[in-house]
């Protein structure tokens, strides 16, 4: 069995148990009941193909099956707001109980902490996952190309758009990115980590970044250590990084964003002046 069946067997267990607790139709009533989901398209730059600063999508990763353990982090909300105070566009929360330590309940924390666009990024598997995410407040979720059918990446797709969120589409090969873009994604992320060997390869964004058609938001996922990861990404196209294991060790992860903001805008700029 690969890692990522893996993880979505577990997945599958443990929503068979929240389903016992909350039926869908209960979801609906408290998707109803909700506030509006903020754009998270928007946020990340929507359609705008002018590209002059580099997008930070910012973690809160408690623990990993590449790494274990990460940090201690004790308040969810707080290292949100610190994020939203150095510049990041969204927050991501893994919500994934068994292999990364995250819950719904970090979700609720995060989503009230901040006002930008909250990502529920798990290994979405179900239909009633996507309603669970809108339920406690989520604005997008992640669909895993790797770990759904075309017929169930189009119909996941529609329903997020249907509550009024967006979807990172994720792909790790040339073959899921024309999946993606095929099924209509708007939002397409590159994830450098192999899913079978869990190594991080970066030079897989340079290589398949170029695949996506302009004006969709491209995000490079996982891998980013210090400027010089990011300042590589920007001046492969990405529109946006995603980043986990370097802000939650970090001592001070509001300044390491500015800091990544910066970097990614100057390679951006220096693109832009190699290209006149
Ligand atoms: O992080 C892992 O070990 C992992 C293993 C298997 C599937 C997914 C995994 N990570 C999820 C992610 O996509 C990352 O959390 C995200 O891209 C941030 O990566 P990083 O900045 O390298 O922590």
């Amino acid at each position: 069995m690969s890692v990522l069946q893996d993880i979505i067997a577990g997945v599958r267990e443990d929503l068979d148990v929240r389903k016992q607790a909350v039926s869908l139709e209960e979801l609906h009533k408290r998707v109803a009941l909700a506030p509006p989901a903020r754009d998270g398209l928007a946020a990340l730059g929507g359609t705008d193909t002018a590209r002059t600063e580099l997008k930070v999508i910012a973690e809160v990763k408690r623990r990993s099956p590449s790494k274990g353990d990460l940090a201690g982090i004790t308040d969810p909300a707080a290292l949100a707001a610190q994020y939203n105070d150095g510049g990041a566009s969204v927050i991501s929360v893994l919500t994934e109980k068994r292999r990364f330590g995250g819950s719904l309940a970090d979700l609720d924390a995060v989503r009230a902490a901040v006002d930008i666009p909250v990502l529920r990024k798990d290994f979405t598997c179900d239909p009633y996952m996507i309603w669970e995410a809108r339920a406690h407040g989520a604005d997008l979720v992640l669909l895993i190309v790797a770990a759904l059918r075309d017929d169930e990446l189009r119909d996941y797709l529609a329903l997020t758009h249907e509550l009024g969120m967006n979807a990172i589409v994720e792909t790790h090969t040339a073959q899921e990115i024309e999946r993606a873009v095929s099924v209509g994604a708007k939002i397409i992320g590159i994830n450098v980590r192999n899913l079978k060997t869990l190594d991080v390869d970066r030079g897989v964004f340079a290589a398949l970044a170029g695949m996506i058609p302009q004006g969709q938001v491209v995000i490079a996922e996982s891998g980013v250590r210090d400027a010089e990861d990011v300042a590589h990404y920007a001046s492969h196209g990405a529109t946006a990084i995603l980043v986990g294991e370097a802000l939650v060790k970090d001592a001070t992860p509001r300044e390491r964003i500015t800091e990544f903001k910066i970097a990614g805008a100057q390679a951006i700029r220096r693109g832009l002046i190699g290209a006149e």
